[in-house]
C-alpha cells in the first residue's frame, strides 16, 4: 500500500483518487472548499463535480495541505493550470519542514501564460530545482465521467527517469485503465495542453453548423500545429504526437460531449460570450487559458499556429467566427507536410 496525496478534488482529482484507492492505496485528497471535503468524507460523493457517483470509501479529503502530504510517497497534482504554481509553493514549504521527497505526478493539462512553462517545469522550479527526474506526467484520452464508470481507458505516463515512469505505471494500472510509459515528458505535456485549444475550435465548428469533413480537417491540421509547436519550440519528439497524449487525446476531446473545452467551443459557435460560457461551466476550461500562452509563443517565436491564433482572437479580441473561418480557408497555399 502506498500513501498518496491528491491535490485538487474536482472531477478528475476525485476520480483518479478513487481509482488509486481501488488499487489498494491510502489516498488523501486535498481541496480548498470545506463543503466539498466534508461531503467526500461523510457520503463519499462529490455532487458538484461528479453527479450520481461514489468515491471509493477509503479515500479521505482534507483542506489541510500538511495533513494531506503527511507521509505521502507520491503527490498527484490535478489542479487547474492557474493554481499549480501557488499550490506547488505551499507544497515546497511543507516538504522543507518534513524533509520528505515524494515522487510528483501531474495530471494537469496546460501551459502557463506569461512564462510559457509546462506543468513539469513549474513543479521543477518550485519543488525540485534541477531535478525533473522526480516528476511524471500522465496524459491521454480519459474523461473523468468514463473512468468513474470503469470504462476502458489508456493513458501515457512520461518521465525523464524510466524507473519513475514504471513506478507510476504499476501503481496506477488496473483492469480498466492501462498505462503506457513514454520517455518524452515534454511531448506528452504539449499534446495534452494544446489539444484543449483545438477542442474549443472543434466545438465552434459544430456550433456554426459545420459537419464531419470540417471536424476531420480541423483535427488533422490541429495536430500539425500542435506538433510544430512541440518540436520547434519545446523540443518534443515528433512521434509522441501519434500516441495517446497526441492524436488519442485530440480525438476524444474534439468529439466527446464530456469535453468541457468542446462544450465551451460549441456555445461560443452558437453566439454565447466567453464570460457567459466560463461562468456557467462550473468547471475548468483549460484551453481558454492555454491559448493565451500558445498565442504569445506564435507571436514571439514566429511559430505558425493559425487555428490557435484564430481561437485567441475569437475569445479575447471579439473577432467574428465566420470571418476567422473565411480568413483561414483563404490563407496562401501551403504544402501539407512541413514543420
Ligand atoms: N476532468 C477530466 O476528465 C480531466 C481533466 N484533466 C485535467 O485535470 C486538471 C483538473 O481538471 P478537473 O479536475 O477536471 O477540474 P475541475 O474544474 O473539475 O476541478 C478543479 C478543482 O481544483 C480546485 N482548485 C482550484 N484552485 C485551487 C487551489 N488554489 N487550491 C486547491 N484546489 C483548487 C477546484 O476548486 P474550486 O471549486 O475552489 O475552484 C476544483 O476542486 C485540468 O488541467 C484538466 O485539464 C485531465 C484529464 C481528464
Ligand atoms: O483532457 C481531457 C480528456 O482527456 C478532458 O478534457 P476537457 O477538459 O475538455 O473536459
Amino acid at each position: 500500500m502506498t500513501k498518496i496525496a491528491v491535490l485538487g478534488n474536482g472531477s478528475w482529482g476525485s476520480v483518479l483518487g478513487s481509482m488509486l484507492a481501488d488499487n489498494g492505496n491510502e489516498v488523501t485528497l486535498y481541496g480548498n472548499i470545506d463543503s466539498v471535503n466534508e461531503e467526500i468524507n461523510k457520503t463519499h460523493t462529490n455532487s458538484h463535480y461528479m453527479k450520481d457517483w461514489k468515491l471509493n470509501e477509503t479515500a479521505k479529503a482534507t483542506g489541510d495541505l500538511a495533513e494531506a502530504l503527511d507521509g505521502a510517497e507520491l503527490v498527484l497534482f490535478v489542479l487547474p493550470t492557474k493554481a499549480v504554481r501557488i499550490v506547488a509553493k505551499n507544497v515546497r514549504k511543507v516538504l522543507d519542514k518534513t524533509g520528505a521527497k515524494p515522487l510528483l505526478v501531474t495530471a494537469t493539462k496546460g501551459i502557463e501564460p506569461g512564462t510559457k512553462k509546462l506543468i513539469f517545469e513549474i513543479l521543477t522550479e518550485e519543488i525540485y530545482p534541477n531535478d525533473s527526474d522526480k516528476i511524471v506526467a500522465i496524459s491521454g484520452p480519459s474523461h473523468a465521467e468514463n473512468v468513474a464508470q470503469k470504462d476502458l481507458t489508456a493513458i501515457a505516463c512520461a518521465s525523464t527517469d524510466e524507473n519513475n515512469a514504471k513506478k507510476v505505471q504499476k501503481l496506477f494500472s488496473n483492469d480498466y485503465v492501462r498505462f503506457y510509459t513514454n520517455d518524452d515528458l515534454i511531448g506528452v505535456e504539449v499534446g495534452g495542453a494544446v489539444k484543449n485549444v483545438i477542442a474549443i475550435a472543434a466545438g465552434i465548428l459544430v456550433g456554426q453548423g459545420y459537419g464531419d469533413d470540417a471536424k476531420a480537417a480541423l483535427m488533422t491540421r490541429g495536430l500539425a500545429e500542435i506538433t510544430r509547436l512541440g518540436v520547434n519550440y519545446f523540443g518534443a519528439k515528433p512521434m509522441t504526437f501519434s500516441g495517446l497524449s497526441g492524436i488519442g487525446d485530440l480525438i476524444v476531446t474534439c468529439t466527446s460531449v464530456n469535453s468541457r473545452n468542446w462544450r465551451a467551443g460549441k456555445q461560443i459557435g452558437e453566439g454565447k460570450s466567453l464570460d457567459y460560457v466560463l461562468k456557467n461551466m462550473g468547471q475548468v476550461v483549460e484551453g481558454a487559458t492555454t491559448v493565451k500562452a500558445v498565442h504569445e509563443l506564435s507571436e514571439e517565436k514566429g511559430i505558425d499556429m493559425p487555428i490557435s491564433d484564430a481561437i485567441y482572437r475569437v475569445l479575447y479580441e471579439n473577432a467574428d467566427v465566420a470571418t476567422e473561418i473565411k480568413k483561414m480557408m483563404g490563407r496562401e497555399p501551403k504544402p501539407e507536410i512541413r514543420l
